[in-house]
């Protein structure tokens, strides 16, 4: 390589192997600067992503980054991959020039097995000795160059999460890397291991008691599941009692800007345009920002703990009593931020039927996406009072609407597992093997970008999709202008009034509105729509002249609480997601499958909302 180099350049392709969890996607965010997603817990990654930079003698890299592989063994799908994709037997991907075996100075002993098989393919390669940091911090020592030369590849040390930590890294590939070892793979490579560990680390006495202790609480059977509970309690309080400022700030913002409009424009279609569709509607939702940011700084911190495996472990006896496999967990996870990567990651679940019952339910986890609305709507509805001396009534109410998805998502699986066991697709109950990482306290500095990268896609959201159906609806709503001397609101005798008119024979059994049901149409291309398309609604039927009111004010003096929680309940299974839609299509291959999703939890939804609506206006 280091000639061709030489030679005007050309492009090195190179490729990251190594365990899961051992920091291969920090190491190619670090070297290409891009922000792949990084967690504390294995099988983050999924899909193989791709990536460029330049050395600093000018030499082009162009970098793969894997999943995780516990062995190059194919023994799954994924492995067999990862293996091919080092030999150059898939016709998509170049054969790499050198491969980066990455392992976890802290787990050598797992870690530098997977390296030995690595070698053993015969290619140039680098070990990257990753997480020196932490090793350091543990008290080890590793006789970096006595590795290199009983392994007979070089070997470079990187802490990926800081600054320059991949710079020996970097300046190695920049010299090239000598062509591939020559040494004999040895058969008993648990052997070899032992072996080199003995000759080339020193473990120190005074190894870290600090997980083992935490462990003893954090995963103890009755203290373990109290404080998860609590950790998710703290979470939802927090939503609630930290945005309020923020969200004041914003709506003042949004206040003033109405102000400023209606003073320099005169009054017409266009002042409508910016006061009704785009202020009110997609303003309306950018109110939520400080939420979503509360939420998302929870997840993230709590990702790079190492403390979700851990509440996995805790929840799997549940979790396989449902018919899931503790591997649904993390797919699970990742639909709280959104179901679509959640359904992606469902590819490393390796049964069939495990795989599909999690597809299947993956949506009935709260995503996002449904923060604004349920804040909305509670905003609006439930006092902001303490129940008990220290709970906020808010709060609380949010954490039950997450519990209701989890709660129905097990119950859902528990039925598919029965349908399926009677269809004869049989269990293969897997045993949870999660290996549990390391704690870790969240870096400051990656939990900010990692929050200011999440403002920005709800930001960009807003901007794009939302504000364009808000924008449409306004359009709608406002055409065709009211017949000569008619009274009552504009919007009633527009398309959009018309359109929610018709729905509305469908939904008034559970209590929606005509307005409701026009704000449930766009509200399917993404589900922030509905707090915006309401807000937009709202302020065209809105037939005084005084200051626009905030949408809460509106709807908490129009509606009823039976609308608004059966509104609630609608939400906690809202099938009504395209993207969600096309991406079970896609996963599963199958039309009949997006369709049945669809169907059983539109009817879920209906069920629920129709009983939430009834059993409150009995009770109120
Ligand atoms: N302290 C420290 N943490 C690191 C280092 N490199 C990675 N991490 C952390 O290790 C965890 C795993 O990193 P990832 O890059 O997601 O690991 P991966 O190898 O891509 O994992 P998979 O995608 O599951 O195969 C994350 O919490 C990172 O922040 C390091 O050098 N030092
Ligand atoms: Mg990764």
């Amino acid at each position: 390589m280091s000639a061709a180099a030489a030679a005007g350049h050309p492009t090195a392709h190179l490729a990251l192997v190594g365990n899961p969890n051992c920091g291969k996607t920090a190491l190619f965010n670090r070297l290409t600067g891009s922000r792949q997603k990084v967690a504390n817990y294995t099988g983050v990654t999924v899909e193989r992503k791709e990536g460029r930079f330049t050395g600093p003698s000018g030499q082009h890299f162009r970098i793969l980054d894997l999943p995780g592989a516990y062995s190059l063994q194919p023994k799954s799908p994924d492995e067999a991959v990862t293996r091919a994709v080092c030999l150059g037997e898939l016709a998509s991907e170049p054969l790499p020039d050198v491969l980066i075996a990455v392992v976890s100075a802290t787990n050598l002993r797992l870690h530098l097995r997977f390296a030995l098989e690595v070698r053993a393919l015969g290619r140039p390669m680098v070990l990257v000795l990753n997480m020196m940091d932490e090793a350091r911090r543990l008290g080890m020592q590793i006789d970096r160059e006595a590795l290199a030369r009983e392994l007979g590849v070089p070997v470079v040390e990187a802490i990926a999460v800081q600054h320059d930590g991949a710079q020996a890294l970097v300046e190695l590939l920049d010299r090239g890397v000598p062509p591939a070892p020559t040494v004999a793979t040895p058969v008993d490579l648990h052997a070899e291991t032992a072996r080199l560990l003995a000759r080339t680390v020193t473990f120190s006495d005074t190894v870290s008691l600090r997980d083992e202790r935490l462990d003893a609480v954090l995963l103890h059977p009755v203290w373990g599941p109290l404080v998860l509970t609590a950790v998710l309690f703290l979470m939802f309080q927090a939503v609630f009692s930290w945005a309020g400022p923020l969200m004041e700030g914003i709506k003042a913002g949004m206040e003033w800007l109405t102000g400023l409009v209606n003073g320099v424009m005169p009054e017409g279609p266009l002042r409508g345009l910016l006061t009704d569709g785009v202020i009110a509607g997609a303003g309306g939702v950018l109110v939520f920002l400080p939420q979503i940011l509360i939420l998302f700084l929870f997840i993230l911190a709590l990702e790079e703990s190492g403390y979700l495996p851990r509440a996995a472990f805790l929840l799997d006896r549940v979790m396989v009593g449902a018919g899931l496999s503790g591997r649904s967990f993390i797919p699970l996870l990742s639909s709280f931020a959104c179901a679509v990567p959640g359904i992606m990651a469902t590819r490393s679940i390796q049964h069939p039927r495990d795989r599909l019952v999690t597809i299947l339910v993956a949506p009935l986890m709260t995503c996002s996406a449904r923060l604004p609305v349920y804040a909305l709507l509670i905003g609006a509805f439930i006092p902001d009072t303490t129940v008990g001396g220290v709970f906020n009534l808010q709060g609380l109410v949010l954490f039950t609407l997450y519990v209701a998805g989890i709660v129905s998502a097990v119950a859902v699986s528990m039925v598919l597992k029965r349908w399926f066991s009677v269809s004869g697709q049989g269990d293969t109950e897997q045993p949870l093997l999660l290996e549990l990482p390391a704690y870790r306290l969240p870096n400051p500095r990656d939990l900010a970008i990692g929050l200011l990268e999440r403002a920005r896609i709800f930001v960009r959201r807003v901007g794009t999709i939302i504000l364009s159906l808000t924008v449409l609806l306004w359009g709608l709503g406002s055409f065709p202008a009211p017949p000569e001397g008619a009274t009552g609101a504009a919007i009633s005798y527009s398309l959009a009034g018309t359109i929610g008119h018709a729905l509305e024979f469908v939904f008034a059994p559970i209590g929606f509105n005509w307005q409701i049901c026009i704000a449930l149409v766009p509200g399917m291309a993404a589900r922030e729509v509905v707090v915006g398309a309401l807000a937009t609604v709202y302020a065209l039927s809105d037939t005084s002249d005084a200051a626009t009111q905030q949408l809460a004010g509106l709807i908490g003096a129009q509606w009823g609480l039976p609308t608004a929680l059966s509104l609630l309940a609608w939400f906690v299974f809202a099938p009504q997601c395209i993207s969600t839609l096309a991406v079970i299509r896609r996963e599963t291959n199958s039309a009949r499958t997006m369709w049945l999703s669809a169907a059983y939890l539109t009817t879920l939804a209906y069920g629920a909302a129709f009983l939430t609506f009834h059993i409150a206006k009995a009770l109120t």
